[in-house]
């Protein structure tokens, strides 16, 4: 199967590795957007609102005519979104609400050109085991949790937490092959 050429609006190295898995050829384009949050804004409309963004600001930014991708994962818990952890404080809060219990990982994904865009919106139900204080803390030290949504990473230590998922693994962490390959292959039949 041949896809088209892209532009990957993205500065994630997963999502990259996770393109380069599918076989895609793909430039990478910058797209720096505000990603705060709307007042009273849902999980679905945010994540959806910023895939869209970073693959239209993609697109503001290429010099030649590619289709542009842009994604956006999150993390909810009872409706509320939890960022990057920015602390270790905040990190600390986000693995206590985490633990022993499931929550949503939620990956929009967007294409799109000057005439077309398509979109994808992939929910997965994360489930962790109870976690100590210890293992908390030693994981905040491993330095994986800084960059990620949520502050845990599925592909690296935090999968010893993680008892079950019901949805995606590529799409908790953070580009869902099976629908991003249907969405390519869509743009292709529609050229
Ligand atoms: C939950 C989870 C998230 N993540 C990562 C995927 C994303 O890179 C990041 C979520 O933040 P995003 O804001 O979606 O992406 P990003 O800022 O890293 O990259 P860009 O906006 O430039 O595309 O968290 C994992 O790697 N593993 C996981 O298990």
């Amino acid at each position: 199967m041949t896809y088209p050429t892209i532009a990957l609006a993205s500065s994630s190295p997963r999502r990259r590795e996770l393109l380069t898995q599918l076989g895609v050829n793909y430039e990478l384009v910058k797209a720096d957007i505000d990603e705060t949050p709307f007042n009273n804004e849902s999980a679905v409309h945010y994540v959806q609102r910023l895939a869209l963004a970073k693959a239209r600001a993609g697109l503001a930014r290429l010099s030649v005519e590619l289709p542009v991708l842009g994604a956006d994962t999150i993390v909810v818990v009872d409706g509320n979104i939890l960022g990057k952890p920015a602390s270790f404080a905040e990190f600390k809060l986000s693995m206590q609400l985490l633990s022993g219990r499931s929550h949503q990982v939620m990956t929009a994904v967007a294409l799109v050109s000057h005439t077309r865009q398509l979109q994808q919106l992939v929910c997965t139900d994360v489930y962790f085991r109870v976690l100590s204080e210890t293992e908390i803390s030693h994981y905040w030290h491993s330095g994986e949790p800084q960059d990620k949504a949520g502050g845990y990473g599925i592909q690296g230590l935090a999968a010893k937490f993680i008892q079950r998922i019901n949805g995606s693994y590529t799409g908790v962490v953070g580009l869902p092959l099976c629908e991003t390959e249907q969405m390519l292959r869509q743009w292709q039949e529609l050229e």
